[in-house]
């Protein structure tokens, strides 16, 4: 039996703004397995971020649970948050947010100083495929490139899981694939827990399990039996 990693059960979140509610996860369920990749599809304002956010002690729910790894994130205190965040989770977003004054290698660096169990910079920088590129300024690189950059910050601290939010977004197809290369591989090699947030349908096809969101709740579900190496997947 796989092991779960993460358990939502019945998570719900409602932002309030002058006195304005906005319900954006009405109850959502999801068990997350060690190992496997998943894809949150669905419309702008569905819920997937919020939700993101809340496996990642990013934000927390406003009722329902959520465990990671058994334990409840829901009861953890903001400074609990803080050392799940820094230990456990590596966060990759649509932008980049390298600072342009250091170069890849210290980029990564930057997290693995305060990592418990960090991987050098160079091998994280390997594993995307940029070991060449380790004396690059973010400037000197390819949105896909820098991008890859911040995923190797990501899992330098050899991170359980990994949340990405749009990681794509702001990428062509060509180099948005080197960037799903990699994460399918970290994926492959670390065994690391991945979830994608993405507009883009094709991507579901490389996923183990995919949830579609509608109106903050799951709509449905699905599995791939054989998913797709990024290459394969027409977008
Ligand atoms: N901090 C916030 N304060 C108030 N409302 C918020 C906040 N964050 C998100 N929302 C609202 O919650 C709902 C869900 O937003 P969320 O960002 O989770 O959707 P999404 O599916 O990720 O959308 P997108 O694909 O556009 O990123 C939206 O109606 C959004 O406006």
């Amino acid at each position: 039996m796989p092991t779960p990693v993460f358990i939502a059960e019945n998570t719900t979140k409602t932002y309030v703004t002058n006195e304005v509610e906005v319900h954006a996860l009405r109850g959502v369920s999801m068990t997350l397995f060690e190992g496997e990749m998943v894809v949150l599809l669905g419309p702008s304002g569905s819920g997937k971020s919020t939700f993101l956010n809340i496996l990642g002690g990013l934000d927390n729910a406003t009722s329902g649970t959520v465990s990671f790894m058994g334990k409840n994130l829901t009861d953890f205190s903001e400074s609990e948050l803080t050392r799940y965040r820094r230990d456990y989770v590596g966060f990759v977003f649509q932008f980049y947010n390298l600072i342009p004054s250091l170069n890849a290698w210290e980029n990564v660096a930057l997290t693995t100083e305060i990592a418990k169990n960090p991987m050098d910079p160079q091998e994280a920088l390997e594993l995307v495929g940029l070991g060449k590129r380790s004396s690059h300024f973010p400037a000197e690189m390819s949105g896909g490139e820098q991008q890859r950059v911040a995923i190797a910050r990501a899992i330098a601290k050899r991170p359980e899981v990994l949340l990405c939010d749009e990681p794509t977004g702001a990428l062509d197809t060509k180099t948005g694939t080197l960037v799903l290369e990699a994460l399918q591989r970290i994926n492959k090699e670390l065994g690391t827990t991945t979830a994608i947030i993405t507009h883009n349908t094709a991507i579901q096809q490389m996923a183990n399990r995919v949830y579609v969101f509608k109106d903050g709740a799951i709509e449905s579900t699905h599995e791939n039996e054989t998913p797709k190496q990024p290459s394969e997947v027409a977008w």
